[in-house]
C-alpha cells in the first residue's frame, strides 16, 4: 500500500505539494485529477522516488521510498517526459529495463509491440511522439511491477490505443493486482478505469473519494411530458440537476432507482429512460455537495 503522510514538496517559495495524506489500495486504480500547476507531476516524482520530501513521508509497504532500492524494483514509473537513452531503440531499453525488473515479460513485449505496430529495432527519436508514449507505457506493463505511476499517459494517444492502453491496465489490475496511479488535468482520460479519485489543488488534496461511493444512490434519468407540469412537480426528489428543453426532462437525483423510477412513472411521462453518469457528471456532483465549484478548477 501507498501512504503519504503530510508529504510536501517546495521549490523555492513555491509549495508546490503541501501537506498531501494520502492511502493508495492495492489492486486499485487511482486517478489524481487537477488543472495545470496543481502538483500532480511533483507528487508522482515523490512517489517515483525522484524527489525527496521536504516535510513528512511518502511510503510503499511502510519503507521509504527516496534512494530505496528494493523498493524502486517494485514500480514503473511513466513519466511525461519519457526518457529514453541518446539514440537507442526499443530493443535496447527492453534490455535495460529486464535487468532492474525480474519480472519483466520479454514474450508479451515482443506481442504488444507487434500488435501496436512499433518496430523494435528502429530509433526511439525518430518515432512520434504518441508512438514514443507507446513504448514506454508497453515497457511499464511488461515491467510486471506492482505499481504502474502514470503521468498523463492517455494525453497524445490516439482513442483506439488509449482504449487499448485501458484494457491492458484492467487486464492487469484484474489478473496480478497491479495498481495504477494515474494523474491527468482530464477527467474524461480516467473514465473507465479508475475506482478512487483524488482531487489535486495547489499542492493540496482537496477531494478524495471511491467511485463507487460516489456512484452510489445517484440516478441519471431522461423523461418526456407532454402535458404542462405543475410548478411543485420535482419538489418530492433530491435533485442534482435537472434541464429542460421543451418537453424533454433530464434529471440528475439521488435516491434509489426503484423509488425514482416510481415516482417518475406516477406523472405519467410518454417516455422515462435511465442513462449511465459519466466520470465527470458524478464527480461534478459530488464536489458540488462538498462545497467545491470543480468547474472552475478543472474546465
Ligand atoms: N523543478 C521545479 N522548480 C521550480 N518549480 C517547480 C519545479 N517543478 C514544479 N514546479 C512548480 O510546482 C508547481 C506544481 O507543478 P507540477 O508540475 O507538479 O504540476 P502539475 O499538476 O503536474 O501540472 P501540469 O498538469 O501542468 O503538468 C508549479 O507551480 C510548478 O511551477
Amino acid at each position: 500500500m501507498i501512504t503519504a503522510e503530510n508529504a510536501t514538496k517546495r521549490f523555492g517559495s513555491i509549495t508546490a505539494v503541501d501537506h498531501i495524506c494520502a492511502e493508495v489500495r492495492d489492486g486499485s486504480v487511482y486517478g489524481l485529477i487537477g488543472s495545470n500547476g496543481a502538483g500532480k507531476s511533483t507528487f508522482l516524482r515523490m512517489l517515483a522516488g525522484i524527489l525527496s520530501p521536504d516535510e513528512g513521508a511518502v511510503r510503499i509497504d511502510g519503507a521509504d521510498i527516496f534512494e530505496n532500492v528494493a523498493i524502486k524494483a517494485r514500480f514503473f514509473f511513466i513519466s511525461d517526459e519519457q526518457f529514453f537513452f541518446p539514440n537507442s531503440t526499443p530493443a535496447e531499453m527492453k534490455n535495460y529495463y529486464k535487468r532492474f525488473y525480474r519480472y519483466f515479460d520479454e514474450a508479451r513485449y515482443h506481442k504488444l509491440m507487434d500488435g501496436f505496430g512499433l518496430d523494435e529495432n528502429r530509433k526511439i527519436r525518430t518515432f512520434s511522439k504518441g508512438m514514443k508514449k507507446q513504448v514506454s507505457v508497453i515497457c511499464g506493463i511488461c515491467a510486471g511491477t506492482d505499481y504502474l505511476f502514470c503521468d498523463e499517459t492517455f494525453d497524445g494517444l490516439d482513442p483506439v490505443v488509449r482504449q487499448t492502453v485501458k484494457s491492458l491496465f484492467a487486464e492487469d489490475v484484474e489478473s496480478r493486482g497491479m495498481t495504477p496511479v494515474i494523474a491527468s488535468h482530464n477527467l474524461r482520460e480516467l473514465e473507465d478505469i479508475c475506482d478512487h479519485v483524488g482531487l489535486l489543488h495547489r499542492g493540496g488534496i482537496l477531494f478524495s473519494r471511491d467511485l463507487d461511493e460516489m456512484k452510489l444512490g445517484m440516478f441519471k434519468l431522461q423523461c418526456i411530458f407532454t402535458g404542462t407540469l405543475p410548478e411543485n412537480a420535482w419538489q418530492e426528489f433530491d435533485l442534482l440537476r435537472l434541464e429542460q428543453r421543451g418537453s424533454l426532462y433530464t434529471l440528475t437525483a439521488r435516491g434509489s432507482r426503484e423509488e425514482l423510477l416510481a415516482r417518475i412513472n406516477a406523472m405519467n411521462p410518454s417516455f422515462c429512460e435511465m442513462l449511465p453518469l459519466t466520470l465527470e457528471e458524478i464527480f461534478i456532483n459530488e464536489t458540488e455537495v462538498a462545497g467545491y465549484d470543480v468547474k472552475k478548477l478543472l474546465f
